[in-house]
């Protein structure tokens, strides 16, 4: 059993990858997922260039549930639907969080440890309302295992991303594939980790950090990845027009 220490991303005798299961191993994991829309512009034109809709989309998964408590539920990943299916025109966001903050503000070790109480259902509803406040779409998950928080990464079809890579911070897998991906990726933390000294080596593939900010670093987070899509007036070279 790690301990908060060992999951904030410092030095382990063993390395991360080999402490998670393999792809296929693992049928269940936890997540929180909200997938919600606004009216109102996303502070500007969309990037899809249509205009948002108002629909608010819930979770459609009650029959692969196993626990349900607030917007926190238990299921199968792989009978997820396509979260953003009929969000034409409107800014879609992936939050993710990643490896401990199921538990997070849920023992004393861990709210002594991270200084908050906030739990899961806190994070879920904070991002919510940062969705419905900056009018986009937003799907919010939660995994422990790293090669399903690869392929969530990878599949999701939204526009950009917000992770809190948490436990997974120093996964060399996770760096490859944010990398990868061709969309604007900020990472954001509650707490400031660098404080304990704690790094991520996530950082250097993400277009930015936020963090310390409490939940708030969520919401600048998913504003920093909506205005990420629009072209600044400051951006050089200009784009081609
Ligand atoms: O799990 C966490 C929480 C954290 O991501 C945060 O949100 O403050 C900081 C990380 O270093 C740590 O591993």
């Amino acid at each position: 059993m790690p301990t908060l220490a060992q999951d904030e991303g410092r030095p382990r005798n063993k390395t991360a990858s080999s402490t998670s299961p393999r792809f296929g191993e693992r049928t269940q994991c936890m997540a929180a997922r909200s997938a919600s829309s606004a009216g109102g512009s996303a502070g500007g034109r969309s990037p899809r260039g249509t205009s948002p809709s108002n629909t608010i989309e819930t979770s459609a998964c009650t029959s692969t549930m196993k626990s349900y408590v607030g917007p926190v539920l238990l299921r199968k990943l792989s009978w997820r639907p396509a979260p953003f299916a009929s969000m034409a025109g409107t800014v879609r966001l992936l939050v993710l969080n990643g490896k401990g903050l199921d538990t997070r503000g849920s023992t004393e070790e861990s709210r002594t440890y991270f200084r908050s109480s906030a739990q899961l259902s806190d994070y879920d509803a904070h991002i919510r309302a940062t969705a419905s406040e900056l009018g986009v779409a937003v799907e919010h998950l939660q995994t422990n295992d790293l090669d399903e928080c690869i392929r969530l990464l990878s599949g999701t079809d939204a526009d950009a991303i917000v992770i809190n890579p948490a436990g997974f911070g120093k996964e060399p897998a996770l760096v490859e594939c944010i990398a990868a991906l061709r969309k604007p990726v900020f990472e954001v933390h509650y707490g400031n980790f660098f404080a304990k000294g704690a790094t991520s080596l996530v950082t250097a593939a993400c277009n930015g950090l936020i963090c310390g900010a409490k939940l708030s670093s969520y919401s600048a987070g998913m504003r920093a990845a909506v205005e990420a899509l629009k072209p600044s007036p400051f951006d050089h070279p200009p784009p081609e027009k």
